[in-house]
């Protein structure tokens, strides 16, 4: 079996060496003259997956290990018997932890009680609904807005417009999805921006051209009072710097990069490359995770709980060291801005996840407590 992988997957060795060749490249290297040596492709979301490239290629199965699937043509691959897997969820935990740490440094920055303003949750799938459950468990007001779910099982959720109306916070996690009556292109357009409540703040860490970029940077050029932190773009890896410069906070596309949901990912596109030739999976990833460099954080009980969750997050993960990163690389010229948009998700330094964390709470703070629970640190 010749696998052809983009060379961003990590253990690509350990997991899939046993099934025959490897040939790694730049994830939007991969074209026709090299899928038309694979058997298997393995990809992540930079590189578009379809008939263009896979027509006439030996190409049978399809992973990308990821959550998103919009760089791939699904109908397509129907239509051409091919298999394919993503990898649901895989770094779901990383998204959340990254809108945490968003927080976080919003809150400092503004000088703002986060216990007291409104979230809105905008599409509560793998991302979302573990956002909700931190936040609601946190003890914060959140409201959820996901026609399709609400469609399927009725229940507590609201419109996109309750959410622009009453949320003083508000984070997208939809798909990007052209078609249909939940269509998510330019779902925040210039209609939806003006109508965000002043003072709001706006995280998209979804897909880029889930907000209309032009439209936002006409709306925070014209002085609105409004927030945003972007991890995603419009035509990535271009990024408009006039945009960037207008966010509070700006990322490349790696809310979701923490190392724990790379390997995640790997590992869920080995299972189903195993299921789909029907043999049983060998390799665990628990054999493989190295250990977390912070493996326990001691808090006195009289610590304050607003400060000690913020400690608590931005031990683990903090997206301004991101943020400062990337702006740096903005200062070139449009070819070093692309190229460097790609090397700092390359070269994504060592970030674990708050479960790696064990955290010791001198005595009885019993709401500390239950607030760290909520995050989803180990509780010595
Ligand atoms: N920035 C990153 O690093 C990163 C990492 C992981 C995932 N993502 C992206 O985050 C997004 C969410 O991922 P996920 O795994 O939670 O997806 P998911 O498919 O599990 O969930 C998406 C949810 O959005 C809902 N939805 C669809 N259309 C909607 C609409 N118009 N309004 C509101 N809700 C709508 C769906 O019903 C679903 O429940 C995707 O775009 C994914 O590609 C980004
Ligand atoms: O869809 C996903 O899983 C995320 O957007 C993921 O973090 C994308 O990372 P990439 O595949 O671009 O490395």
């Amino acid at each position: 079996m010749r696998l052809l992988a983009d060379e961003n997957i990590p253990l690509l060795d350990p997991f899939f060496a046993a099934f025959g060749e490897i040939r790694r490249l730049p994830g939007r290297a991969i074209d026709r003259a090299a899928v038309a040596n694979a058997d298997a492709l393995l990809v992540r979301s930079v590189t578009r997956v379809d008939r263009a490239l896979l027509d006439g290629s030996p190409v049978q199965f399809v992973g990308t290990c990821t959550i998103g699937t919009d760089h791939l043509d699904l109908p397509y691959f129907a239509e051409a018997g091919i298999a394919w897997s993503s990898a649901p969820g895989c770094n779901a935990r990383g998204v959340v932890e990254y809108v945490l740490g968003a927080l976080f440094a919003l809150a400092e920055r503004r000088g703002a009680e986060l216990a007291t303003r409104t979230y809105g949750v905008v599409g509560a799938g793998q991302v979302g609904s573990r956002l909700v459950e931190v936040l609601r468990g946190l003890g914060w007001t959140v409201l959820v807005c996901d026609p399709p779910r609400q469609a399927r099982e009725g229940g507590d959720f609201v419109t996109l417009e309750e959410i622009l109306q009453h949320c003083d916070v508000i984070s997208l996690h939809t798909p990007l999805t052209r078609d249909g009556a939940d269509a998510t292109w330019h779902l925040l357009d210039a209609e939806r921006l003006a109508q965000l409540k002043p003072g709001c703040w706006l995280i998209n860490a979804s897909r880029g051209a889930v907000v209309d970029n032009p439209a936002l940077k006409a709306h925070l050029s014209g002085g609105a009072d409004l927030e945003v932190v972007l991890d995603v773009w419009e035509g990535e890896p271009e990024v408009d710097v006039e945009l960037a410069a207008l966010c509070r906070l700006a990322t490349p596309h790696i809310a979701g990069y923490s190392l724990d949901g790379k390997l995640r990912g790997t590992e869920q596109i080995y299972q189903a490359f195993c299921a789909w030739r029907g043999e049983p999976a060998q390799v665990e990833l628990a054999q493989l995770l190295p250990p977390a460099w912070l493996g326990e954080l001691v808090l006195h009980e009289q610590a304050d709980p607003a400060w000690a969750l913020a400690m608590v997050c931005r031990a683990v993960y903090d997206p301004r060291l991101d943020d400062a990163a990337f702006r740096r690389s903005l200062l070139g010229d449009a070819e070093q801005r692309r190229l460097g948009f790609d090397a700092l998700r390359k070269h994504y330094p060592m970030r674990r996840e708050l479960p790696d964390l064990t955290v010791r709470v001198g005595g009885t703070a019993q709401q500390l407590r239950r607030q760290l629970a909520a995050l989803g640190v180990r509780l010595a």
